[in-house]
């Protein structure tokens, strides 16, 4: 139904943060190729169905990020599921999502439900703070995690997150260069044109957050950079 592998550019909208309708209008027809809803911190279900129903007037593909589960609701075209791979809490790895799969296993429709294998690498940024993740992590490092992300456990999606700040494209590259069939999405930092066409160079998909709340022309400006 939805082609990840076709995709460029993501923009993600936090649930814990104002949209005017206008600016709200201006993403979803911007010709990115989807709107992802998600946050670490102040996730409810009633910011998450506000949202959806806003985006929803638009034909964009909505995908809801899971990251709470009080706060999960169906009428998203997609569900996306963090499993944080530098985490050494099990419960930010399989722990909440076997909570989650008691729960709502036998509603879920699978073909909905895409697992993203998340390597957290700017160890300032909310996520790793939760998670505790391990962010002091070699080249070989990073490029182990994508290995078992693809190899072992089959994920769609290895995610370098570096949220809040601009990563490395270098080590984006070389974890291009490990992946085959798992995309890449990449997202942190990412403001201007030249930031999107650098990473989108190296990156299966850009993800664009804080920036549509600091500077929305310029955050705009990243579609055009990668399709
Ligand atoms: C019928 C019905 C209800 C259907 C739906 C079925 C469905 C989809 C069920 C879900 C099943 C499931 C397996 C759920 C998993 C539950 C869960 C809570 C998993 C844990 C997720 C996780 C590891 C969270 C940790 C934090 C994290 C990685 C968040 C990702 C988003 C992120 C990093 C955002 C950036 O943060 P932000 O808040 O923007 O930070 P700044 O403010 O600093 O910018
Ligand atoms: O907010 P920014 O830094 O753009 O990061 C995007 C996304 O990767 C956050 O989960
Ligand atoms: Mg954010």
């Amino acid at each position: 139904m939805y082609d990840i592998r076709q995709w460029r550019h993501v923009f993600k909208l936090d649930p814990n943060k104002d949209i005017s309708d206008s600016d709200l209008e201006k993403i979803c027809e911007s010709g990115t190729d989807a709107v992802m809803v998600g946050g670490t911190d102040g996730v409810t279900i009633e910011g998450v169905l506000d949202l959806m129903s806003r985006v929803r007037r638009y034909t964009v593909p909505c995908i809801l990020e899971v990251s709470d589960t009080e706060a999960i609701t169906p009428g998203y075209d997609l569900y996306f599921i963090p499993s944080v791979l530098n985490s050494p809490e099990l419960k930010w790895v399989t722990g909440l999502h076997h909570e989650a799969v008691k729960e709502y296993g036998d509603l879920m429709d699978w073909d909905e439900i895409l697992v993203e294998g998340y390597c957290i690498l700017n160890g300032e940024c909310k996520a790793a703070q939760l998670t505790k993740a391990n962010t002091a992590l070699s080249k070989e490092d990073v490029r182990a995690y994508a290995m078992m992300a693809e190899k072992m456990f089959k994920l769609p999606i290895f995610y370098m997150e570096y949220s809040g700040i601009y990563g490395d494209p270098e080590l984006v590259h070389e974890v291009k260069n490990t992946l085959d069939k798992t995309v890449l999405f990449y997202g942190g930092g990412i403001h201007t044109f030249d930031q999107a066409a650098e990473m989108g160079k190296v990156a299966d998909v850009i993800v664009v957050g804080n920036s549509v709340y600091e500077n929305l022309e310029e955050a705009l400006s990243t579609v055009k950079a990668v399709k």
